[in-house]
């Protein structure tokens, strides 16, 4: 990071940097640049003469600064450097000095003041938060912010006041808050531990995976939600784990709690739940989302039935804990299959000229389950029942990324004519035309899907949603994304259109390779007319660091960064946004797909015959509404 420049004024004390010249050393921390507490060696441009060193004050100068930080100019900071301690402290003032014979490098911020930079981050962070909860007042004051401690079960009993705790922590002004103080926690703990820990807690991020299937697949959860708040100890909480699986009937062997202990332990430790007294557990408000909401004697009596009638989040947890872990394991040995562990592990699996060799298989997951076929298409084998209904549920589970309502006020519907017609295209259920048909009562919305999703959609929707159903507002067509439009559509309350005013495409570019996205776009401009807009909704990657991807055509509503300006976090959030880019990576693994970055999907949406004219976020999301006009 080699910031800066132009130094303006008397050099403000002096010391031998290490790549040769005379410098001297300032810490800003008040203003703009200067508030993240910035060091800065500033060096001599050129050495002049001894009567201008002599103005080079041991204890105090001015200095003027035109920097670049992070990509970003600040222009013309004037200040003071005071010394203190030995280091010098930036502060700005109007007034400066010319002697023009510095130059300011900013090497980079000091580790000290980059760690202080990201405590302050967290703890305005904090102030912010605070204040919008400070706002709502409940019975006994202000709300108090969801405790970790007490767990809150999305299907009640709760108090209200709990609830809209919860509530309030989807406000934008507490999500944009959080991810801050997240990012800058996340970024603190990498700075700070020592690295050899920090790889160990890498390496083996696998056992909290899997032991939150566990906690999952053992019930414990709903075990412990039964217990209370005193918690259960662990040899009762084994016991009832053998209950719920009914082991003196199947007789499976008993759990031993010695072992239950240490994973709930490790699940402790990572806060995914409380050891109340030694040995004894208790759920959280992180075991809580895990919850099915159903009692250890229902999960005995219909153990299939756990997922049923839930928010989906359990299904996505016993989906994503099982076969995408299963399936990740083996990244490197898809990706690299010649190297020795691959071809040994191989052979060891059987593959040793019994079955295909490792290149054929397409992703992680084909070679982890030894299949060919696509993951669609195993979810439907007859084996794999359960798991096709769990994915359904954890497609309900995963409506948590974003919330939906989001998209209401993300693209200029209310300027559409009356009766225009959007199409939904792999628009399941129906979900999001659902939530923007009751938005906006004038417009039309034609739900394609494949045949069979089609035919139970309109019987998903209760009461609420009748009328649209009825009134045709809402209706569902069978269509694939991958063959052509047809010329005509029929459109209830309409008649037949040529093309509608919009395609929306939601949560579906992400799970196609690039040639496969191609082709669906291709098709929806074939058969699209000069007004008629694209719609893409799906999450978009920052990049790690600054964007200065140099464009053509810039894009309306493209940013360099998400962190705020000067700040030293990473420009993506790093842990506050992790949750996309390893959803990424699931689709990498899983469908040879990915979540893109604005340029990537930009490019396809070109090469399919649409131009991107904007794209915009909701508030501390990946999530993004990126819209398009045919070229
Ligand atoms: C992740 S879901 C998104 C559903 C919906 N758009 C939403 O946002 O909730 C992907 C959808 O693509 C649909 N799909 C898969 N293959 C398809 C195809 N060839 N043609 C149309 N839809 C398809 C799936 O049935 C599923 O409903």
């Amino acid at each position: 990071m080699e910031l800066a420049v132009a130094h303006a004024g008397a050099c403000a004390g002096s010391a031998t940097s290490g790549r040769g010249g005379e410098v001297c050393w300032c810490a800003g921390i008040s203003r703009g640049l200067f508030r993240w507490g910035l060091f800065a060696s500033v060096r001599r441009r050129q050495r002049t003469s001894d009567s201008d060193k002599s103005r080079c004050t041991p204890s105090r100068s001015r200095v003027q600064v035109q920097a670049e930080w992070h990509g970003y100019t600040v222009h013309k900071m004037s200040g003071v450097a005071e010394r203190t301690a030995g280091r010098y402290r930036l502060v700005p003032t109007q007034a400066c000095l010319s002697c023009l014979n510095c130059v300011i490098v900013f090497n980079a911020m000091s580790t000290f003041s980059t760690l202080r930079a990201l405590h302050s981050l967290i703890g305005d962070a904090l102030d912010e938060i605070e204040q919008v909860y400070q706002k709502r007042a409940g019975q006994d004051g202000p709300l108090d912010f969801p405790s970790l401690d007490k767990p809150y079960y999305k299907n009640g009993p709760a108090k209200s006041e709990e609830t809209i705790a919860e509530k309030l922590t989807t406000e934008p002004q507490v999500v944009e808050a959080t991810n801050r103080a997240v990012a800058a926690c996340g970024q603190l703990a990498a700075s700070l531990q020592r690295p050899f820990f920090q790889l160990i807690d890498g390496i083996n991020s696998d056992h909290v995976a899997s032991c939150i299937m566990f906690l999952e697949e053992s019930h414990t959860v709903e075990i412990l939600r039964a217990a209370g708040d005193k918690g259960m100890h662990v040899r009762d909480i084994a016991r009832a784990i053998d209950d719920v699986r009914k082991i003196d009937e199947t007789g499976a062997e008993t759990l031993d709690p010695a072992k239950l202990s240490h994973i709930l332990r490790l699940l402790a430790t990572y806060h995914w739940l409380r050891e109340v007294k030694p040995d004894v557990f208790a759920n959280n408000r992180l075991s809580a989302q895990v919850d099915s909401g159903k009692t250890p004697e229902q999960l005995k009596e219909a153990p299939q039935k756990k997922h049923d009638d839930t928010d989906g989040v359990p299904a996505l947890v016993a989906m994503s804990a099982d076969d995408f872990l299963k399936a990740f394991g083996f990244l490197s040995d898809q990706l690299l299959p010649t190297r020795e562990r691959a071809v040994t592990l191989h052979s060891l699996m059987g593959g040793d000229g019994k079955d295909k060799p490792i290149q054929a298989y397409k992703t992680p997951f084909n070679l982890a389950f030894r299949t060919e076929l696509g993951y669609f298409d195993w979810l439907e084998l007859p084996e794999n029942k359960t798991r096709l209904t769990e994915f359904g549920r954890a497609m309900t589970g995963a409506r948590g990324w974003e919330v939906s309502e989001n998209i209401v006020n993300a693209f200029p519907w209310k300027d559409l004519a009356d009766n225009s017609v959007i199409i939904d295209v792999g628009g399941g259920v129906g979900s999001t035309s659902m939530v923007l048909a009751k938005a906006y009562p004038n417009l039309r919305f034609v739900v394609e899907d494949r045949p069979h999703v089609v035919e139970i959609a309109p019987t998903v929707w209760g009461d609420s949603h009748q009328s649209l159903l009825d009134s045709g507002r809402v209706s569902f067509k069978a269509q694939s994304f991958f063959d052509p439009q047809p010329p005509k559509i029929e459109v209830p309350g309409v008649g037949a259109i040529a093309a509608p005013s919009v395609y929306l495409i939601r949560g579906c570019t992400h799970n196609w390779p690039d040639a496969d996205v191609v082709k669906m776009l291709r098709h929806l401009r074939n058969a699209a007319e000069p007004t008629t807009q694209l719609l893409i909704v799906d999450m978009l990657l920052p990049l790690a660091c600054v964007d200065d991807t140099e464009v053509d055509e810039p894009i309306p509503g493209a940013v360099r960064s998400l962190a705020p300006e000067g700040s030293p976090l990473l420009a993506n959030l790093g842990k506050a946004s992790a949750n996309g880019y390893l959803l990424d990576l699931s689709m990498m693994s899983q469908l040879n797909a990915k979540e893109r970055t604005l340029w990537e999907i930009s490019a396809l949406a070109r090469e399919a015959g649409w131009k991107v004219t904007g794209t915009t976020r909701a508030a501390g999301s990946l999530w993004a509404y990126t819209s398009a006009k045919p070229i």
